[in-house]
């Protein structure tokens, strides 16, 4: 089907095109990388694990300005009432929840044993790290705001992801507690909410078949990105475990 949309072949109804999208997008989601399945085994030593939330505290940091960028893209102040949203899930809001996603994401690397300020500086992250996130901000600025929607739709599977990931942490690793974890339980609501709204978007949007294949191919893309980021991370700290010039060393590292 992935093919065929990609051909352009035809176009299909929005139900087709949204089974498509969901059948593409998780084949090639994070949630199969190597890394992501020796964390759930419990198999990750604490070095690997902070460096996990060292890097992906450059993705969280990223995602309140990328939805911003697509904020200002669209001339639907409807549109722009229920995309703020995500901004706020962030960033936090004064006269509300103030603990957005990336003060829970420093919790959970400080619960970790990392130094905030390191973290924040991200300078110890990865070289390919810094990359992918600024391809995620390129891939929405650069392409339609149709494809800019689209590839935040791997927000259809972080639930799973989430789903299988906090339970697996905290029976596998004694030193997760499920206060450090606090991070994922709002992306439990807010994912879903966030996706369907995004997917009703493109369904309706995506009106001919060029259109449905370039949502498709943003969401690849942003599989792609996610998975990129887990590569790095994998080559740098599990095998070969060779850890780039500048990049975060945890002291359990081998050599
Ligand atoms: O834990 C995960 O596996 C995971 C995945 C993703 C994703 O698929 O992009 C996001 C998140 N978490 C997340 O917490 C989050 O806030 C988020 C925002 C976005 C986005 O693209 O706008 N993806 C994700």
């Amino acid at each position: 089907m992935v093919e065929a949309i990609r051909a352009g072949q035809r176009l299909l109804t929005p139900t087709e095109l949204e089974q498509a999208l969901r059948e593409a997008g998780f084949a090639r989601y994070h949630i199969h990388h190597p890394f992501h399945r020796l964390m759930n085994a419990g198999d990750l030593t604490l070095g690997q694990m902070q460096a996990w939330a060292l890097n992906r505290y450059c993705y969280q940091a990223t995602i309140p300005k990328k939805d911003a960028l697509i904020l200002a893209r669209s001339e639907d102040p409807e549109f722009r009432r229920e995309w703020r949203k995500r901004i706020i899930d962030h960033d936090g809001e004064e006269n509300g929840e103030k603990d957005g996603g990336i003060r829970r994401w420093l919790k959970l690397a400080e619960g970790l044993g990392l130094d905030r300020d390191m973290v924040t500086a991200r300078r110890k992250a990865l070289p390919a790290t810094r990359y992918a996130v600024g391809a995620y901000l390129d891939l929405v600025t650069q392409g339609s705001l149709l494809t800019a929607v689209a590839s935040s739709l791997t927000e259809l599977f972080s639930p799973v992801a989430i789903g299988e990931r906090v339970p697996a942490m905290l029976a596998r690793y004694d030193y997760i507690t499920e206060e450090t974890l606090s991070y994922f339980t709002p992306r439990l609501h807010q994912a879903p909410r966030d996706a369907e709204h995004a997917l009703a978007l493109v369904t309706r949007w995506a009106d001919t078949p060029e259109k449905q294949a370039e949502a498709v191919e943003a969401l690849l893309a942003k599989c792609d990105l996610l998975w990129a980021m887990l590569d790095a991370l994998h080559h740098a700290y599990v095998s070969p475990g060779q850890i780039p010039p500048g990049a975060f060393r945890p002291k359990d590292h081998r050599t």
